[in-house]
């Protein structure tokens, strides 16, 4: 039987978890979104048929799992009323970034099971990638929950170190928007040689979306062979393939990717 789950904070990231599961057939009435601002819990309780409060406590003493859905910078203050709570026997699953579990446990104490996880958007759609982090002592039953949970929006992948979440964050949490910039960057250049916005949008989208695919069917293909095999010799993609790799492109994505982890880093000691 499903549990009940009370999200604390209802922006971007639990949207995109509450809409993932609605969809793939987790009951909407065994779900309370609880968020300050009225317009998101309206608009959540519209389109998915959750429960809705403006109530952390509410949500919480009527949740066996309880998901943090707050910025790290919050997950404090935010906790702090819900450890005055009984939440013996409840499961509390994080999903922010840069909030460790000794963190977390300090602020719910230690009564609660915790699940450190590190999601990404494409959960709205059933497309996600979640990384899952458990202390020792947390039972199997309430593993095997957060894997239920997470799975219903997407891949999960469990992590034998907790420092492995900040690379999750690297990988897949922070990703999605390494992508959209790729893609923005493409379509500000194909508007620039006179191509429409809406033409741009469709060409550079199903590139994207068809190149993802053809990663995810042909596992057998590294992703070189997979450029290998657009890049004719002496033709149009090896020039632009060229123009990437004088200009850096491998450097400025390493770059990129560390500078997500180092800030990682520093949020746990923040927060
Ligand atoms: N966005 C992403 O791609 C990912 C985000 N995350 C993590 O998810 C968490 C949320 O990020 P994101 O969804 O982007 O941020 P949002 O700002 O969209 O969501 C945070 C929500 O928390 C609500 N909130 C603020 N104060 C309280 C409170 N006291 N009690 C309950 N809710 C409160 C805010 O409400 P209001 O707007 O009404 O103030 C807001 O809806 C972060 O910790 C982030 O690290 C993890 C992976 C990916
Ligand atoms: O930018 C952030 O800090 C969060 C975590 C991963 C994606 N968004």
């Amino acid at each position: 039987m499903s549990r009940t789950v009370a999200f604390i904070g209802a922006g971007n990231m639990a949207r995109s978890i509450i809409s993932g599961l609605v969809a793939s057939g987790y009951p909407a009435a065994q779900i309370i979104a609880a968020n300050p601002s009225q317009g998101k819990l309206d608009a959540l309780a519209s389109e998915f048929g959750v429960q809705t409060t403006n109530d952390n406590l509410a949500a919480c003493e009527q949740a066996e799992v309880i998901v943090l859905g707050v910025k790290p910078q919050l997950m404090a203050q935010v906790c702090a009323p819900i450890a005055e709570l009984d939440l013996s026997g409840k499961l509390a699953l994080s999903i922010a970034a840069g909030v460790t579990c000794d963190s977390l446990q300090s602020y719910l104490g230690s009564d609660v099971a915790l699940v450190r996880t590190m999601p990404n958007t494409p959960s709205l759609l059933g497309l996600g990638l979640t990384g899952l982090y458990a202390p020792a002592g947390v039972s199997q039953v309430d593993r095997d929950f957060a894997t239920e949970l997470m799975a219903a929006v997407g891949e999960t992948l469990w992590l034998e170190q907790e420092a492995q979440i900040d690379q999750v964050i690297a990988c897949a949490g922070s990703s999605p928007a390494y992508f959209f910039l790729f893609m923005e960057a493409m379509e500000q250049a194909a508007e620039k040689m006179g191509v429409t916005q809406a033409d741009a949008r469709l060409m550079i989208q199903q590139a994207a979306l068809g190149a993802a695919e053809m990663v995810k069917h042909n596992p057998q293909l590294s992703l070189a062979e997979l450029r290998a095999q657009v890049t004719s010799k002496g033709g149009t993609t090896a020039k632009a393939i060229e123009t990437f790799e004088q200009q850096g492109l491998r450097n400025s994505v390493a770059d990129a990717m560390n500078a997500a982890v180092e800030r990682a880093q520093q949020m746990a000691k923040e927060f």
